[in-house]
């Protein structure tokens, strides 16, 4: 195993290397690092609220460290876990209790002896059965992973396989289930009653997105087979190059947050990842960590992730590109597409690192990253006050699901067509035409997101790449896309709280899959699109453009037509 050693991250950053420099001397000068050591809460704000609340969700600076201690513990579990039979693990939540798990799974490799793992984070029917049916039920090890141990879907999953494994093995069900959450929370109480095999207690000073390095993402890590101790190891490495230990010359997370916040502020304010295909999945962590910390106020870093890189031309002068590679993949396309870029002026920041277990420390370099990133813009990292209202417009869509056993109407379409309905308030002719009217609503520097309250799968995938894909060279903006209700807990904060700059494309279907909840008068399907119907009413409360497409019963075959009149109401 090679000693660990901090992955290089080389700076092109032309014209803006001035005011980045400027900043970081600014950072040094008030002694930013051993404030940041100390949780010096005024570095990021003034209001004295705003301080408790940041002093009381940096747990996660020192948290790698005590992870090491809790490492045996973590193993012998695995090992619990392997000789019970176990053969396969579901790792179940939202936001920052999955986001990690997602990306180990997606770029390791597995371990020989480690466990194959699914994530279930997603309210869609069709995802849920598509889950439960590619695992061996009884000996599958569900996580039920919920810091706070209230989200809505996590106890939904949680209820929905416990019913099933009830029906297996009776009131053994529990011996198939484990709890990662927070002490105290309601959901302990609950899944001591329920004999849940194992509780992690994790720590409530470390929130979600920060989590990657806990119980959240390290017990689905070591039930992969990944070796954790070297990954915390790494960690620490960052740690402490990061001024942990004490003073440091450069400091890698406050170099990478002010180029972030000084860019941002310059307009300049898209973060564009660029990954080589193994790294495919890092961006759904970045994405939450950047979105969530730092969109809100009318400010924020727009984290771009899984676009498809364009030449010079495609792009305004709204972005900051990162690429996180491997030092031995050539990765050639990506690379010479990203020296043109910063031939032509566009910042450009890449990071190259040996192996996955470094992913240890970049994940600590971007969550110092990011901290910083909100000192520079003067904003608290660490809230997300804009993703409790549109749960409470689901809250309130459901309430009417309970009460008329329907979602409630919404307004009339602005086009039909093909089986897809559109509702805007963009006026056009047609699907076409009101397609048309939607993006000349556009202007330089905006963003289009969409948003897929789908069932997730190859071809849908294709069809939203394509779809960007044509904004993008047609339009010239920005775009990004997710899953709902995945994205919620997520760049939802964004949506809301940064600045009044996107377009939102929701796409909504009728799942031919019914999944009722056990103990709920709803089903799955019906939670779904009170989630989407809950975040669409919110987007139009802060004024945002909004354009829904609900694509019926079969969106695999509605969405390519939706794809085929973009591309004629976006022609010259
Ligand atoms: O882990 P939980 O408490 O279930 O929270 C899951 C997610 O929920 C919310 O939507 C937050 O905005 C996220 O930051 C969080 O990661």
């Amino acid at each position: 195993m090679s000693s660990p050693s901090i992955s290089p991250a080389t700076y092109h950053l032309g014209q803006y290397q001035e005011a980045i420099t400027a900043e970081i001397n600014d950072l040094n000068a008030k002694n930013f690092t051993a404030g940041f050591w100390q949780k010096e809460a005024t570095l990021w704000t003034d209001s004295a609220e705003g301080q408790e609340s940041i002093r009381s969700f940096m747990g996660w600076t020192r948290v790698a460290e005590t992870m090491q201690q809790a490492v045996p513990e973590i193993e012998a579990f695995v090992k619990e876990v392997k000789e019970a039979g176990f053969e396969h693990v579901v790792v179940m939540g939202m936001g920052g209790s999955t986001m990690a798990p997602i990306v180990f799974e997606k770029s390791f490799e597995r371990a020989n002896g480690g466990l194959p793992i699914s994530v279930l984070d997603t309210t869609d029917p069709g995802t849920v059965q598509q889950i439960e049916q590619s695992v061996p039920l009884d000996k599958t090890l569900f996580i039920v992973a919920s810091k706070s141990g209230t989200t809505a879907e996590p106890l939904a999953f949680g209820d929905y396989f416990y019913a099933k494994l009830k029906e297996i093995k009776g009131d053994k069900a529990g011996e198939n289930f484990v709890a990662i959450t927070d002490p105290g929370s309601k959901f302990v109480t609950n899944a001591t009653n329920e004999g849940y095999r194992k509780i992690f207690l994790n720590f409530a000073e470390v929130g979600g997105r920060f989590s990657a390095l806990t119980y959240f993402g390290l017990v689905p890590a070591a039930l992969y087979g990944i070796n954790i101790a070297e990954l915390l190891d790494r960690a620490v490495t960052m740690m402490r190059a990061c001024g942990s230990e004490g003073d440091v010359q450069d400091n890698p997370g406050l170099q990478l947050g002010a180029t972030m916040g000084v860019l941002s502020k310059q307009g300049r304010d898209k973060l564009t990842l660029v990954v080589p295909d193994k790294l495919h999945d890092l961006g759904l962590w970045l994405e939450q960590l950047l979105a969530e910390s730092t969109g809100k106020e009318g400010k924020g870093v727009l984290p771009v992730a899984g676009e498809p890189l364009g030449t010079p031309k495609v792009y305004g002068h709204d972005r900051l590109f990162v690429y996180v590679g491997y030092e031995d993949t050539p990765d050639t396309e990506n690379r010479n597409k990203l020296k043109a870029l910063q031939e032509a002026g566009h910042p450009v920041v890449i990071i190259l690192m040996k192996e996955p277990l470094d992913l240890g420390a970049e994940f600590f370099r971007w969550e110092v990253g990011t901290a910083v990133a909100g000192a520079v813009l003067r904003i608290n990292p660490f809230d997300q006050p804009n993703v409790q209202e549109s749960k409470t417009a689901t809250d309130r869509v459901m309430k009417v699901v309970q009460e008329q056993g329907h979602l409630p109407a919404g307004p009339a379409a602005a086009a039909e067509a093909d089986g897809v309905s559109y509702f805007t308030d963009a006026k056009g002719d047609g699907a076409v035409g009101t397609l048309k009217a939607f993006f000349a609503q556009s202007k330089a520097g905006d963003f289009v997101n969409l948003q897929a309250y789908l069932t997730e799968s190859d071809a849908i995938s294709a069809e939203l790449q394509e779809f960007r894909k044509l904004v993008q060279q047609n339009l010239h903006l920005a775009t990004t896309s997710g899953y709902g209700p995945r994205f919620l807990h997520s760049t939802g904060q964004y949506h809301k709280g940064g600045p009044n700059t996107g377009l939102f494309v929701q796409f909504t279907h009728q799942s031919p899959v019914e999944l009722p909840l056990p103990g709920r008068s709803y089903s799955f399907g019906t939670f779904e699109n009170a989630q989407a119907q809950g975040d669409l009413e919110t987007l139009q409360q802060y004024k945002r453009r909004t354009l829904h497409i609900d694509l019926g019963g079969n969106a695999e075959q509605t969405l390519p037509k939706v794809v085929a009149a973009l591309k004629e109401a976006l022609a010259k």
